[in-house]
């Protein structure tokens, strides 16, 4: 299999061409990113991204037409986060009122059993992600927050939630039941919902339509590793199994969180440690990973301080990509047949060295990486595997955004979903 060249693709997306622009909203625990994305050609007509939320240094970029502004500034929450990002818009541009919003994208982390695709917002959807903060409280307050907000200053346009959860609804029972007491479990939600599902849908996809062929035809795993991480196994375009469950904190080990580990841990520092459990959830999400084992949450950083001779980011180094390997080889098993194994995010589109890592020894299973292919830089997809690997490996950039402007799109038309269309 090989690449088609873009200019060969059908953009299937070209039907849109009446809808102008999609302003889509991705709020974080501590940050908010935002993109003004045209929805058929894909580009960002401007974005930028408000970090630090909460805390008493915060700062503001905002980039349009090839100009970035940053700014230092104390942004209390997520509400005045977003008041400010559409105030640049009208300082530095495009001004909101002639940007030809046609509807505005809300990135929801969990959507629970309720929502399986994007609606568009009501007072009663926004109830429904209000009720869902116990099983996210990390993200869904401040994605209410968001949308109350967007809501009032952009009251003329509608409004989508598209979740993080929705792609993987699809999941096969045996795939998201934990195996514990029925009736608790019913009782509580408690069940694996899977994370980053716009992204890792999206990436499946566009995998097929790069290799001009049917996603129905493709077995693919995906990994997305930025600050949070996940993997998941996709067949014919319908979710498997991915690695995050009830919450984003299980599965791969992450910048800040643990991933998997036994349980029991939690009860024996209860017991041992006197910990409460709000002590133990910012252990296990904000001071766990890469970060609890080497200071530093992000890649970059770790990677200075392995090449420097660090032994406990050498040790974080390997624990992350043991894990990552691990989760290769367990869906290799679930899907049986693999025909792509997907980089992206943060990490996985930019660090080589954590590509060839995951890949090495995987060489009787038709995997590895091609140490030119695997070095060279570029935004577009491309295949990192030798010729005679069985499966290819390949770096497909995620675009998260635009995906979610897609999804808008469809939502507020009432078109088909994209679920099983190649995007992008
Ligand atoms: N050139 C690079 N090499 C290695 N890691 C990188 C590089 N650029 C970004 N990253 C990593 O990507 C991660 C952030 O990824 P991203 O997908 O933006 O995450 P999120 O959306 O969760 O904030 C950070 O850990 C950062 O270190
Ligand atoms: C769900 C999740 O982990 O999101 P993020 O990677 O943005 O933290
Ligand atoms: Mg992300």
């Amino acid at each position: 299999m090989s690449i088609v060249p873009e200019s060969e693709r059908p953009n299937p997306y070209s039907a849109y061409g009446a809808h102008g622009s999609v302003l889509v909203l991705n709020s974080g625990s501590s940050s908010l990113k935002y993109q003004l994305v045209n929805p058929v050609g894909g580009e960002a007509i401007a974005a930028g991204i408000v970090e630090r939320i909460g805390e008493s240094s915060g700062s503001v970029r905002h980039t349009y037409a090839g100009n970035t502004t940053e700014r230092e500034l104390e942004v209390p929450n997520h509400a005045a986060a977003l008041r400010l990002a559409l105030g640049l818009f009208d300082e530095i541009g495009p001004r909101l009122a002639d940007a030809g919003i046609h509807a505005v994208g809300h990135r929801v982390v969990h959507g629970g059993e309720r929502f399986s695709r994007p609606v568009v917002i009501d007072d009663d959807v926004v109830a429904a992600i209000h009720e869902l903060v116990p099983l996210a409280p990390l993200h869904n307050p401040a994605n209410v927050q968001g949308i109350e907000v967007a809501r009032e200053l952009l009251a003329d346009v509608p409004h989508v939630a598209v979740f993080d959860t929705a792609f993987f609804q699809a999941l096969p029972p045996a795939a998201y039941t934990y195996a514990i007491d029925r009736d608790v479990a019913r009782a509580h939600g408690v069940r694996r919902y899977g994370f980053h599902g716009t992204s890792h849908q999206y990436v499946a996809g566009k995998v097929a339509r790069v290799l001009g062929r049917r996603v129905q035809d493709l077995n693919t795993i995906v990994l997305h590793l930025g600050n949070g991480a996940s993997a998941s196994a996709v067949r014919g375009g319908v979710p498997v199994d991915t690695s995050m469950g009830l919450t984003p904190l299980e599965g791969l080990v992450m910048g800040t969180r643990s991933g998997d580990v036994d349980p029991a841990v939690v009860f024996h520092l209860a017991r041992n440690a006197g910990m409460s459990i709000d002590e133990l959830d910012t252990l296990l999400n904000k001071r766990s990973g890469v970060k609890g084992l080497s200071g530093e949450n992000d890649m970059r950083q770790l990677r200075r301080l392995v090449e420097e001779g660090d032994e406990d980011a050498s040790l974080a180094f390997d624990v992350y990509v043991h894990r990552l390997k691990k989760y290769v080889g367990a869906y290799l098993a679930v899907l049986g047949r693999v025909d792509v194994v997907a980089f992206t995010a943060g990490v996985g589109e930019n660090d080589a060295r954590v590509r060839a890592a995951v890949c090495s020894g995987l060489e009787g299973l038709g995997i590895a990486v091609d140490e030119e292919r695997n070095a060279a830089r570029a935004g577009e997809p491309r295949i990192i595997s030798p010729d005679w690997a069985t499966t290819l490996v390949m770096v497909v950039p995620t675009m998260e955004e635009l995906a979610i402007a897609r999804q808008c799109v469809e939502a507020v038309e009432g078109l088909q979903p994209s679920a099983a269309v190649p995007a992008g």
